[in-house]
């Protein structure tokens, strides 16, 4: 992880983050119901290709004015993170269920609902998925002050298929050791764990300090992979 990663400054404050989320979240989630839709649809072939030319039309309005390559990273002054375009959890990302997560006593917990989109076995959570979220969870839950850890290793048991329908996600700190964490997740249904993980996770000595992320964003200094953390 290094000097090449996308962190830039968002001079907004919160008010403005809200306003923006109350207009990119709608349009993602309208853009999910779409992919549930494309999925669930049992209208005619004319139809479907009615569809096609709408969205085609759609995209091409969206593409007027875009971003080279993903949508990074982005922190307002007081270090807030704006990952919109996350895989598992972002406000401008379709692919993602919108799953958020929270950490109240040492506890990281978030709930989602994975529906068609989500499937691998029928009518069952495709495995990847579930290692997606579990993946996020031990990042979210590794993560301190705002300076994420990375995954080094991720080990995923699969002990019973899950449906798919709503899923609770709970992960905690088994342990550290110098710039390790140890940590542990579970995904359940209503009846219980379905699929759990243990992950090591790495902060990177690599990683640049949040003072020079700070003044990276500022404007005063440049991101480097060179300086260790402590
Ligand atoms: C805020 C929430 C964000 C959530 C994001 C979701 C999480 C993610 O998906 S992160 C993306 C997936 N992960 C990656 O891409 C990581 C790719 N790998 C790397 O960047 C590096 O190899 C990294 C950071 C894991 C380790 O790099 P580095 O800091 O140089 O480690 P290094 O100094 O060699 O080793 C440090 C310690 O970790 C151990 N270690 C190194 N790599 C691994 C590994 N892959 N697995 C387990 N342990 C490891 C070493 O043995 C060493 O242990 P010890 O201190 O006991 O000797």
């Amino acid at each position: 992880m290094s000097a090449d990663m996308d962190f830039r400054l968002e001079d907004i404050d919160d008010a403005e983050i809200a306003r923006r989320l109350s207009i990119v979240e709608p349009l993602t989630d309208s853009v999910r119901d779409l992919v549930d839709a494309v999925i669930r649809t049992e209208v005619d072939d004319a139809e479907l290709i009615a569809a096609r030319t709408a969205i085609e039309a759609i995209v091409t309005r969206l593409r007027a004015r875009q971003k080279d390559k993903g949508y990074g990273v982005a922190f307002t002054r007081d270090f807030t993170g704006m990952p919109w375009g996350n895989a598992a959890t972002g406000a401008r990302n379709a692919v993602a269920p919108p799953l958020r997560l929270s950490k109240v006593d040492g506890v990281t917990r978030g709930d989602v609902v994975l529906g068609a989109a989500y499937e691998g076995p029928g009518g069952h959570v495709h495995g990847g998925i579930a290692a997606l979220l579990l993946d996020q969870l031990v990042g979210e839950t590794a993560a301190a002050d705002n300076m994420p850890s990375f995954t080094g290793t991720l080990t995923v048991r699969y002990l019973r298929p899950t449906p798919l329908g709503p899923v609770t996600l709970t992960g905690r700190v088994t342990g550290t050791e110098g710039r390790k964490t140890f940590v542990h997740g579970e995904l359940s249904d209503a009846d219980g764990v379905t699929v759990e993980a243990d992950a090591v996770m790495i902060r990177p000595k690599s990683f640049p300090s949040r003072d020079q992320i700070s003044a990276a964003i500022t404007g005063h200094d440049t991101p480097t992979a060179d300086k260790p953390t402590p």
